[in-house]
């Protein structure tokens, strides 16, 4: 064992005590201003680093999860002569690669990236493409619901950027923890898989509003407000797969995916220069909610609901016929909802000069057909958002159920 492994573990001995005790976020990272060394007093890993998610249960991690500052989504493709057993192995791999950082433990060969940081709430998320079934002779096996999307008219989406084999959602409270799990994972892909797509994203730091609230988008909306809530009665229904004779489940579901769920992922470009343009009048007319604090622009807090049928004076609806808050909620698509769970992102600049960012456009369902597909076909026709984005990547992956001890994610698939 090298001294830095032992150092970063006498670290992690502190964990479990700075967890259990909260300890104030005013000692994160010592004084601002000077570079702080090895050689300042020590203090104690802050919650925010010595907070972890489990690898181990019922359901994958990444999903429920609270939403991480930094994530990478990555598809890879098998290379040619890769099949089952190759998929096997390499699913072993990566699980077992997921299960030690998620702990906070270095890889095997381990790149020193995180050596020193708590698992910070890294969560190492896998999924299936429509195009492994075939690849692996297990096209008997594929969901119905990997189906491909409908194509949508504002679609502009680059296939070089789109589906994959396999996808691997990564999600951390540290940048550093983040890209080191990446790497590992593709060191771990071997010479069974390769990267087709990355891309990088973030979301706000734990932290830094005075208190939780939901996050905001790059156009500055809170979103996320209307996001089904674990304590939902409902919620487990909308978002699993349930298992296979439990009387509550969508049709035509392999035994499986018991405890899965399907993410579309969608790259969304904001053409941000166009939406800053705007006064934030209209920019709220174009959601149906106030800027400032997600309030329904028909009144009350963030959490009132919208009145769909309220006018104003000159008989006109407040929240308008094309808002996106109403085009897209449950009530106008026959209870169709999903699970949004994205990240912001921000590559630099596109050929134009405009800004190449938006939304990693993440969301979670048991079956997309009663999730993304409606709500989206609704949006393509009549959303005053769409104005102002561009959908330009697209892929859609079974997540299968969480591995049990000993099991690796995807086993009841792969190994019957
Ligand atoms: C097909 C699904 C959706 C896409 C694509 C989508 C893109 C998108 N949305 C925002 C900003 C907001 N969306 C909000 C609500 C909202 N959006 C969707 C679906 C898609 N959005 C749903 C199902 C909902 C909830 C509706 C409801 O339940 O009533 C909001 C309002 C706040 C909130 O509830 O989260 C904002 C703001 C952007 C910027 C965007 C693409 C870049
Ligand atoms: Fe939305």
């Amino acid at each position: 064992m090298s001294d830095n492994e032992i150092s970063r573990r006498r670290l992690l001995g502190t964990v479990g005590a700075a967890g259990a005790t909260g300890l104030a976020l005013g000692a994160v990272g010592g004084a601002a201003g000077h570079a702080v060394t090895a050689a300042d007093p020590a203090t104690a890993l802050a919650t925010v680093g010595s907070t972890g998610e489990s690898f181990h249960g019922e359901h994958q991690s990444g999903i429920t999860s609270p939403m991480q500052s930094h994530g990478h989504l990555v598809a890879f493709d098998l290379v040619a002569g890769a099949g089952r057993r190759e998929a096997a192995a390499l699913m072993r791999r990566w699980s077992a690669t997921a299960a030690r950082l998620m702990a906070g433990e270095p890889a095997d060969d381990d790149t020193g990236v995180a050596l020193d940081a708590g698992p910070s709430s890294l969560t190492i998320t896998f999924g299936f493409g429509r195009t492994f079934f075939d690849r692996t002779g297990l096209a008997a096996q594929r969901p119905v619901q990997l189906d491909p999307l409908p194509a949508f008219s504002g679609d502009r989406l680059d296939p070089r950027r789109s589906e994959g084999d396999l996808w691997v959602q990564i999600g951390a409270n540290d940048a550093l923890v983040a890209f080191h799990a990446l790497r590992a994972v593709q060191k771990a892909a071997g010479a069974a898989a390769r990267t087709r797509w990355q891309m990088t994203g973030f979301n706000r730091s734990p932290g830094v509003t005075a208190q939780p609230m939901t996050s905001r988008n790059l156009m500055g909306q809170i979103d996320g407000t209307r996001n089904p809530k674990p304590s939902d009665h409902d919620f487990d229904r909308r978002v699993f797969v349930p298992a296979a004779g439990s009387g509550s489940g969508s049709p035509g579901q392999p035994a499986w995916m018991a405890g899965g769920s399907y993410a579309v992922v969608r790259r969304i470009r904001m053409l941000l220069d166009d939406w800053e343009k705007l006064n934030l009048r209209d920019q709220e007319l174009v959601i149906g909610r106030r800027k400032s604090d997600g309030a329904p622009l028909t009144g009350g807090g963030e959490t009132t609901e919208l009145d769909l049928d309220r006018t104003g004076p000159d008989g006109s609806l407040v929240v308008p016929a094309n808002a996106h808050a109403r085009i897209s909620a449950p009530e106008q698509n026959a209870g169709a909802a999903m699970l949004r769970r994205p990240f912001s992102y921000h590559d630099g600049m596109a050929a134009d000069g405009t800004p190449d960012a938006g939304l990693l456009f993440v969301c979670w369902q048991a079956d997309p057909l009663r999730g993304f597909v409606p709500v989206q076909r609704k949006l393509d026709r009549g959303d005053a958002l769409s104005t102002f984005i561009r959908h330009e990547a697209s892929g859609l992956f079974a997540v299968p159920g969480g591995a049990e001890k000993g099991e690796y994610v995807g086993e009841r698939l792969l190994e019957p």
